[in-house]
């Protein structure tokens, strides 16, 4: 099979456009369901109460039922005697009011005779005071919802009021999901140490099928084709007769096994292949036998992303739905996004609040990078024609997350240790509702971000290479008349992460010989700082060492690259090689601490943080780590740095 070089990628609003026109007006299917299963359906007619409610008339209140003609001429000067039995009846909220009666006076207003045989009133009622009137509520033969409506519990008790027990709903349109390729196992035949090598777990299908569920659909997962396009297109054509929609994952590129444009091409029409999004160019828009059938990409980022563009849309048409209002804000961005002019790029960042300015950190970019959607908060969309956005920039962010939690985010930038993630499930366990946000651009970076004051707090190990000391050197250097104070953190041992066994014999770093592939961490971080110091102690130049260039972005991903045969060895802090099964060579001993603003501490999130800090959890978490001590944990150390 030939390449398929789609260059002519289509504008996304246009392809999708002319997708939708394509598909011309969809016949949409109601089915009737019990008012009580209803809750997120949307009504397909008008609904219609049967019955009145209340359906009586019903006292309001606690008190006396009594007849209101009979209460004129109350007053003060001229108080009323009420006898129980000729006057009135004891009433309680929700009883029946039968003729004679027709009115209530609650039971703070009487005034008990000495005698105890009645009540006093000083004033007149009217009609039907205190009476919930037959109808009041709902009236037999009004509209309680109209057609179109989504509907909510409120909406499911009022019909039940009305004595509506099924409606006709709009019928959840099936979605088939095929998932493609030869590498793909099935979850259910993964083994339990991880699928063999080449063979991957077959997972987007899930993601689709959870997707098309919170877009009010159902997902019909097929059994994963391989790549032979005569058994895609049996699975396509056995889709198209089964279901509303159609989706085919992956192959949607221009792999020798990229198939899916052929096989829709054969079958039916193809609108589109290629659009301007980024992730999720691959984009397919086929339709087959009057069925819409969407090829999607393989990545998983780009899958997601072209799913809520082009898949979500249709879908709301089987619903004739205007789909969900999207929330947006706008935020400053913690480091500058390049973006080609090509494409539309859709960045995710983590937002928090920090001085009343919405702040958002750029994550991970990659399309296969699927933890940048799991830690997202929303979406940075870059236009096209733009080559990016700068650094400290506002941006248009689309909301992925609750406006509210935002709010209730410690923003931490700076250097990382997985006790990040610790402290984080302490803040998100205790009933607090606040959460910690992490993001790793190294210790520098999270000085600069607290500087321009787009952090609360900066986790920094930076060593003075004059005098060995931690954090405080830099902090006075970087923050001259400004109050700063470190948040004492741990003592973490860092070393040369090395496979099991230390193979090639790795002690210090002169024992980095050409032969050794080693891997770094990223400009600005500490423990390169550290490595960079250890090399000038031993006189040893940078550029002897292979793989200086080759750079990771946390200690985990480090020790992953050693366990997996991409370097021999890196240095990182001993918890992480521990957590993967490899070797530790011991080479220092440093701090690493959480700086941050004085006047912050008496934020709600820092204070939360500080608890979490100290608590004797995180100590036991600490200790099943390993590689930590932590004598001064949680102290605060002021640096006010006036120059005189
Ligand atoms: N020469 C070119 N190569 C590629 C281009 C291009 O323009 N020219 N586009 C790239 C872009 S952008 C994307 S996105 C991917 C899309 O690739 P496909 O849709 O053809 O998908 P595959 O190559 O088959 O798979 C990509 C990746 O995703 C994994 N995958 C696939 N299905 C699943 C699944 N159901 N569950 C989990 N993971 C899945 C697959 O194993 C691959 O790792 O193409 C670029 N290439
Ligand atoms: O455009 Mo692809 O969808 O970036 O990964």
């Amino acid at each position: 099979m030939k390449r398929n070089l789609y260059l002519n990628v289509q504008d996304k609003e246009a392809a999708l456009e002319n997708y939708l026109d394509a598909l011309g007006e969809i016949q949409t299917e109601s089915e009737m369901v019990s008012v009580t299963e209803s809750l997120g359906r949307t009504a397909a007619e008008a609904v219609f109460a049967r019955w009145s409610s209340p359906s009586y008339n019903s006292c309001a209140m606690d008190g006396i039922a009594v007849v209101s003609s009979r209460t004129k001429g109350a007053s003060e000067k001229n108080p009323l005697l009420l006898r129980e039995g000729e006057d009135y009846l004891d009433v309680d909220t929700g009883d029946m009011i039968l003729p004679p009666y027709d009115a209530v006076i609650m039971a703070e207003e009487l005034i008990e005779t000495e005698s105890g045989d009645g009540y006093e009133i000083i004033s007149a009622v009217p009609p039907f005071a205190n009476v919930r009137a037959v109808g009041e509520d709902i009236v037999a033969g009004e509209m309680i919802l109209p057609s179109g409506h989504e509907i909510r519990a409120v909406d499911i008790s009022a019909m039940l009021s009305a004595g509506v027990r099924t409606i006709p709903v709009r019928k959840k349109p099936a979605v088939g999901i095929i998932p493609t390729g030869d590498e793909m196992t099935d979850i259910a035949d993964v083994p339990d140490t991880g699928p063999e090598d080449g063979r991957i777990a077959e997972t987007n299908s899930w993601m689709f099928d959870g997707l098309v569920r919170e877009n009010g659909g159902i997902g019909k997962r097929y059994d994963i084709v391989p790549d032979r396009p005569e058994l895609l297109e049996e699975a396509v054509l056995r889709a198209v007769r089964e279901c509303d929609i159609v989706i085919v994952n992956a192959g949607s590129s221009a792999g020798r096994d990229d198939y899916t444009v052929h096989v829709l091409r054969k079958l039916g029409t193809v609108l589109t292949h290629g659009v301007s999004i980024k992730p999720g160019k691959p984009v397919i828009l086929g339709i087959v036998k009057g069925k819409p059938v969407i090829g999607l990409p393989g990545y998983s980022v780009s899958a997601y992303l072209a799913f809520r563009e082009f898949v979500v849309p249709v879908m709301n048409r089987f619903l004739l739905s205007g789909g969900r209002a999207e929330e947006k804000i706008r935020a400053k961005l913690t480091k500058t996004v390049m973006s080609g002019l090509k494409y539309e790029e859709y960045v995710r960042v983590k937002l928090g609040l920090v001085d009343g300015e919405m702040i958002a950190a750029p994550l991970g970019r990659g399309a296969g990078a699927s933890m940048s959607l799991v830690k997202a908060d929303g979406f940075c969309v870059i236009p096209k024609n733009s080559e990016g956005i700068m650094a400290h920039e506002e941006a248009e962010i689309r909301l992925l997350e609750k406006p509210e939690q935002i709010g209730r985010t410690l923003v931490v930038i700076g250097s990382h240790d997985i006790i990040l993630d610790v402290l984080n499930d302490l803040m998100m366990e205790s009933q607090s509702g606040m959460r910690l946000s992490s993001t790793h651009m190294g210790s520098m970076s999270g000085l600069i971000a607290l500087k321009r004051r787009e952090t609360h707090i900066a986790p920094s190990h930076l060593l003075c290479e004059e005098d060995g000391t931690y954090n405080e050197a830099v902090i006075r250097e970087m923050f001259p008349g400004e109050k700063i104070v470190l948040i004492k953190g741990v003592r973490r041992r860092q070393g040369f992460i090395v496979k099991k066994g230390n193979p090639l014999n790795i002690r210090t770093v002169a024992d980095l010989t050409p032969e050794v592939r080693y891997i770094n961490r990223q400009k600005g971080a500490g423990t390169r700082v550290l490595f960079d110091y250890l090399l000038k102690k031993e006189g040893i130049p940078k550029m002897q060492i292979t793989g200086y260039e080759h750079e990771a972005a946390t200690h985990m991903s480090v020790a992953v690259a050693v366990q997996k045969d991409n370097a021999d060895v890196g240095m990182g802090i001993y918890s992480c090689a521990r957590t993967l099964g490899l070797d530790f060579v011991d080479a220092a001993s440093e701090e690493y601490d959480f700086v941050t603003r004085e006047e912050y501490l008496d934020l709600p999130v820092v204070q939360e943080f500080l608890r979490a800090l100290r608590s004797r959890e995180f100590l036991a978490k600490l200790e099943e780590l390993g590689g930590y001590t932590a004598e001064e944990i949680g102290e605060i150390r002021k640096i006010h740095n006036f120059l005189s």
